[in-house]
């Protein structure tokens, strides 16, 4: 493939890519990695349109090879910036501009501008130092750990890294070694292919991690309930009945709370639906940060909570439901909620036995707290203590 067939495909990239990824800056909330990798394209535009512009035979200034490479410094750096603000990682960003924008500057040097293997050995030096450090990136992750998107990604940079390695050990041997090394004539041309290559794969990934994002939020929209975030309700069965097989493995209990906010319907009527919406946020927000990581919450519906306790026995169960009973009767205390507005909970709750099943373990903790409410609320309730309760008692509440 001849340089001027090369260039008009890479210029073709760039403008995919910075299509592409620009539109997902303006459609998601999470643009930080679309906007590096939108600018990654344009760079690449740059770089093709400069090397088109050059294949048709048009005189550049000598400013422009300095333009060009700076793009192609510039569409790496904008790659491993991507990288980092999709997978969530701190990077020095300020000491790669610095080591990019000094060794643009240093192309004002009258060697560098009559030395064209002097520049490209400067700059190969950089893109491989930028490429080695958005591998690091992944290297974390093992390979079964990683995505898709990930493995695309890491094959580009690989192979980036690679060909580039080459190439920069030829150029640096000709500088050395003038009379002795002469380069391959094939060698420019195969440059720009590998570019070509890299951009295609490049493509490929961030295709691949938008898919993948796409995909999570799907996942997200049908497991979490949308106004708490807690998993709904078509996740408790899954989810408990793994939590159960995994505890009856190790011989562990597990315990189950349910939880019904008192009178809500009240609290909706007097202070308006939207309070009661705010109630019930703020309520999921104030138990997650009161449970383990591997604890799982559920809203069932309404006012309506389950929280799932892995490792948990009798004992802990109780005090961890008296903890929530007491955080909620307290909770107008952070809120800007008018003082009117009383808030308590209801809690019924069981522990599994070995071999219980997640229905009949929910129907115990229901019984549980229907009791809880029909002795006057803001109560905790456990199963197993059914019997020797009354069935009714008019308005007994705690603290
Ligand atoms: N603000 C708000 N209210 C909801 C939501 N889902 C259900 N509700 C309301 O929650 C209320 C539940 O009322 P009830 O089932 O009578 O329960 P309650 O008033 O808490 O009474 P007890 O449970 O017996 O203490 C109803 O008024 C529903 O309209 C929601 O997403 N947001």
């Amino acid at each position: 493939m001849d340089l001027l067939t090369l260039s008009a495909i890479n210029f073709l990239l760039g403008l995919t890519i910075l299509l592409c990824c620009g539109y997902q800056v303006k459609h998601q909330s999470s643009g930080s990695p679309w906007l590096w990798f939108s600018l990654s394209g344009a760079c690449l535009l740059l770089n093709a349109g400069i090397a088109l512009i050059a294949d048709l035979g048009v005189q550049i200034s000598l400013l422009l090879p300095m333009l060009a490479n700076a793009a192609t410094m510039s569409m790496h750096l904008c790659v491993l910036f991507g990288l980092a603000a999709w997978q969530q990682r701190p990077l020095r960003r300020w000491l790669y501009w610095s080591l990019v924008l000094t060794v643009v500057m240093l192309h004002l040097l009258p060697v560098m501008q009559q030395q064209f293997r002097l520049r490209v050995f400067v700059c190969f030096s950089v893109i491989i130092l930028l490429n080695i450090r958005a591998l690091g990136l992944l290297k974390p992750l093992k390979l079964s750990q990683l995505s898709v998107a990930s493995r695309i990604l890491g094959t580009a940079l690989l192979f980036n890294l690679a060909q580039m390695t080459t190439r920069w050990l030829m150029y640096g041997a000709e500088l050395m070694a003038p009379e002795r090394f002469t380069q391959p004539p094939l060698l420019h041309q195969l440059g720009f292919f590998c570019m070509t290559v890299f951009a295609s794969i490049l493509l490929a990934g961030f295709v691949a991690v938008l898919v993948q994002q796409q995909h999570q939020l799907l996942l997200h929209q049908a497991q979490r309930d949308a106004l708490t975030g807690l998993y709904n309700r078509h996740q408790l069965a899954p989810k408990i009945t793994a939590v159960l097989n995994q505890s009856s493995r190790q011989k562990h209990q597990v315990a189950l709370l349910l939880l019904d906010l008192d009178h809500f319907k009240q609290i909706n009527d007097r202070f308006g639906h939207s309070l009661g919406d705010k109630v019930l946020t703020a309520v999921a927000t104030a138990m997650q940060q009161h449970c383990r990581d591997y604890d799982l919450l559920f809203r069932l519906g309404g006012e309506e909570f389950l929280i799932c306790l892995p490792d948990t026995g009798p004992q802990q169960a109780l005090q961890k439901a008296e903890q929530l009973r007491l955080l909620i009767r307290q909770l107008h205390q952070q809120q800007d909620w008018p003082a009117e507005l009383q808030l308590s909970a209801s809690i019924g709750w069981t522990c599994s036995n070995g071999q219980s099943e997640v229905m009949s373990l929910i129907e115990q903790a229901d019984q549980a707290l229907y009791r809880a409410k029909q002795l006057g609320r803001n109560l905790v309730i456990y199963h197993s203590d059914l019997q020797d309760l009354p069935t009714h008692q008019a308005a007994q509440s705690s603290a």
